[in-house]
């Protein structure tokens, strides 16, 4: 037997009837109540628990944020606030979270459809985020990217490269004696919509606790132990929650709209973002299309894609092609943005690659052609049918077509993905297997040379 690696210690293997059931019952727990909320802190730069606090031996040094400051919109000077603030001796900042105050109109809630106030449910001031501005972001403060992982897992999209986009909803105060939100729901306000930010400024307050329900779990944000950092939560909008009240101080929030993104390799096809007829490609493929000698005749131009993309495999093939990246995507999106019909199909391995590989059957009349499926995923397998089955025959069981393709590459450069299992022609065991490789390719369409230059492709740059 080899030696346990290292950290593992097979004496501690011992098995004991009692676990199973203790283990299945705290999986149960886990999978249960772990999903559906997550918080975490950041100190403020400079503040006093950072020096004292967190930085200790035994403590994990928490990620540091700069102090937040918000200015709004007042008639008066006095319209910045720089947390944390001493609010108790300083009396610049306590005028100007006065001043915060009465700028800020009462929270409302979405009630039937409709926004309402009614301090019986909701005891808070609110303030638009086109009446104030603030140097704190959730995308820098790294809160955007944790609640990517942790709220979205990849079981929750088709390819698992889905984004968060957080939207500035308001500026909340919940001021004590009696600051308070009653229990609810947060209305998902479109389909993207999946959860709810909350951050917290460094400012004294004791109460104004955030309880977070889910499915008879509850988790508690109580954020009133420290003044000196950025407290956050984050929840789905399935969750029940409710802030109980303020009993001395001031809770400042920032409240955000959680809503998943297309980003992280989820692009092509669907990217708004990149101005794709700026890329030096654009141009060239325009050049080339008005070149009376490339493809008089019309016909498919072709690229192997230059990034593996598991494309033989159904989970794979389901992200394609918006998860298309660099050079594969740039091309993708230039022929789109020319109006050029372009489809992403697996092409199989050039069957003259067989030639030492049993009896490859009549070929010639393959000469030149390109076998594309018709679709991408899991490995088509095939038996072997009698002893005389050739090469050939394998490549034609596959649904395909045969095509001229002008690759605008050497075939040696593009990555294979196994499209065939078959059993071996020359295998004398049933069992010996071969595989017929695909590459995932992109092609397109070109119409004759008198056809498209009189097609008014989109995206005049001149
Ligand atoms: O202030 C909080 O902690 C929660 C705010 C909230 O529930 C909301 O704005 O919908
Ligand atoms: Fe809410």
């Amino acid at each position: 037997m080899s030696p346990s690696p290292p950290g593992l210690d097979a004496s501690t293997d011992e098995y004991d009837s009692s676990t199973g059931p203790i283990a299945d019952a705290l999986a149960k727990f886990i999978a249960e109540s772990c999903s559906y909320a997550c918080g975490g802190e950041n100190s403020i730069q400079g503040s006093e628990l950072n020096v004292t606090g967190q930085n200790q031996e035994g403590f994990k040094p928490k990620p540091l944020a700069s102090p937040v400051t918000i200015r709004w919109d007042a008639a008066t000077t006095n319209s910045k606030l720089v947390l944390p603030a001493d609010l108790g001796s300083n009396t610049a900042d306590a005028e100007a979270l006065a001043e915060l105050l009465r700028c800020a109109q009462p929270a409302t809630f979405g009630c039937n459809g409709m926004e309402a106030t009614d301090e019986r449910y909701r005891k808070a001031l609110e303030m638009k985020p086109s009446a104030f501005s603030t140097n704190f972001c959730p995308y820098t403060a790294g809160i955007v990217d944790a609640i990517a992982q942790a709220l979205l897992p990849n079981a929750t999209s088709p390819n698992g490269h889905h984004g968060v986009r957080a939207e500035l909803s308001k500026l909340h105060v919940y001021t004590s004696p009696s600051g308070m939100f009653k229990a609810h729901f947060d209305t998902p306000q479109s389909a993207s919509h999946f959860g709810t930010l909350v951050v917290c400024l460094p400012c004294v307050h004791e109460g104004g606790q955030l309880i977070v329900r889910h499915r008879g779990h509850s988790t508690t944000f109580d954020w009133s132990k420290s003044s000196n950092s950025l407290q956050w939560a984050a929840f789905y909008t399935d969750c029940e929650h409710e802030v109980l009240e303020v009993t001395s101080g001031h809770r400042l929030v920032f409240t955000y709209k959680l809503c998943v993104s297309r980003g992280l390799g989820d692009l092509a096809g669907n990217c708004d973002v990149i101005n794709f007829q700026q890329l030096p490609l654009y141009q060239k493929v325009k050049e080339t299309l008005v070149n009376s000698e490339f493809m008089p005749k019309g016909g498919h131009l072709g690229w192997k894609c230059s990034h593996a993309y598991a494309h033989g495999t159904n989970a794979g093939a389901a992200a394609l092609p918006t998860v298309l990246k660099g050079s594969d995507m740039a091309i993708y999106e230039v022929f789109r943005s020319l109006d050029l019909p372009v489809c992403i199909r697996p092409v199989l391995q050039d069957i003259s690659n067989f030639y030492s590989a049993g009896d490859l059957g009549e070929v010639e009349d393959l000469q030149g052609l390109d076998h594309v499926g018709h679709d991408f995923g899991d490995p088509y397998t095939m038996d072997r049918y009698s002893n005389e089955t050739t090469m050939r025959d394998y490549y034609d069981q596959y649904p395909h077509s045969l095509h001229k393709v002008t690759w605008l590459q050497n075939r040696a450069e593009a990555e294979g993905n196994v499209e065939i299992a078959y059993v071996a022609p020359y295998a004398d065991l049933a069992s010996e297997a071969g595989v017929i490789y695909s590459y995932c390719a992109l092609i397109c369409r070109i119409s004759p040379y008198e056809e498209r230059v009189n097609l008014d492709h989109t995206g005049t740059t001149e």
